[in-house]
């Protein structure tokens, strides 16, 4: 039996297994049967907490940061490796802390090992959790910002592919610029945007609309609206990585001047993405856990779930209410 823990970021949502031992053995198979919305738990991903020294990937995050202790190994629904997930490593320091392995209250910070890097993650007043992504850059280089594009992308029922532009953030992104949010809400992205040139390892796709400036408790910042088709999954809710990669992406298209931080409003919710000096992002928004169970990977059936507070060693040091 696998123990889960099932959380979401802006509705991102992915089964957590703690595996410190690299004891259990995550076959493309059972990433599916976890996913599976009829069969499983029902996931975007699966994010399993491992030791960093355990892994191959593990010693070039030790050699960076010999504290990040910990391991974000993630799987898209479909059972393949992704180097990174945005929502994903906020979700994942909530459950370090559920865990009771951290405490991110108080000034605390967590590094992560991923396969794109180290990720520092913090919790703000406000219980958003904020992760510096670190590099980040625009694979066609100067030319294809200068030109806006390096790429173009179809999506079912346009007549003529759009220019789109290739953000690298650890894992690939193609994000497209819409007319406006009418075009954006009669999207059909139940099949993938076919994208030119073919990237090898495939691409997360992001469809967005800049919404112009708003003066906010951040200063001013850019507002835009996005949906994303992601690579090993299909259209989500929300992808932590594709929000930097279209918050970049059309802070290059606004030109010198532009904020350096932007409101990111996907269907699952909203995200801040701010760019930082030295080419590094970071990206701000919620986590959250919602209930615990046990997974049975020969029957597929998933019992005794349970609200997460009721397993929560935070909880279970709570003085408990009146
Ligand atoms: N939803 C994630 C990205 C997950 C990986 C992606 N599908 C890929 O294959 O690169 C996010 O929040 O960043």
């Amino acid at each position: 039996m696998i123990a889960f823990v099932k959380g979401h970021g802006t509705e991102n949502d992915f089964v957590l297994v703690a595996d410190p031992d690299d004891a259990l053995d995550l076959t493309p198979d059972l990433v599916r049967d976890l996913c599976d919305r009829r069969r499983g738990v029902g996931a975007d991903g699966v994010i399993r907490l491992v030791a960093s020294r355990h892994l191959p990937e593990g010693a070039a995050v030790l050699a960076e940061a010999p504290y990040a202790e910990w391991f974000m190994d993630y799987r898209n629904a479909d059972g393949s490796v992704a180097e990174m997930c945005g929502n994903g490593v906020r979700v994942f320091g909530a459950f370090v802390e559920h865990l009771g392995l951290a405490d991110l209250g108080q000034g605390g910070e967590l590094a992560v090992g991923t396969r794109a890097g180290v990720k520092r993650i913090t919790r703000e007043p406000g219980g958003w959790y904020v992760v510096d992504m670190g590099e980040w850059r625009f694979p066609g280089g100067d030319d294809a910002v200068g030109r806006g594009y390096d790429a173009e992308v179809a999506v079912a029922g346009w007549t003529a592919p759009r220019p789109a532009l290739s953000v690298d953030l650890g894992n690939p992104h193609t994000v497209v610029a819409l007319a406006d949010e009418a075009e954006l809400d009669a999207l059909d992205l139940t099949a993938a945007p076919a994208v030119r040139p073919e990237p090898a390892a495939g691409t997360n796709v992001e469809l967005v609309v800049p919404l112009g400036e708003a003066v906010t408790e951040h200063g001013t910042v850019g507002r835009l609206r996005m949906r994303v088709h992601e690579r090993g999954v299909g259209e989500t809710r929300s992808c932590g990585t594709g929000t930097c990669a279209a918050a970049l992406a059309v802070r290059a298209w606004a030109g010198s001047g532009a904020p350096d931080t932007w409101l990111v409003d996907v269907p699952g919710g909203t995200v801040r993405v701010r760019a930082l000096r030295g080419g590094r992002v970071e990206l701000a928004g919620p986590a959250e856990l919602v209930f615990a169970g046990t997974f049975d990977p020969a029957g597929g059936v998933v019992g005794d779930a349970r609200g997460v507070a009721a397993i929560s060693p935070r909880a279970a040091s709570a003085p408990a209410a009146p």
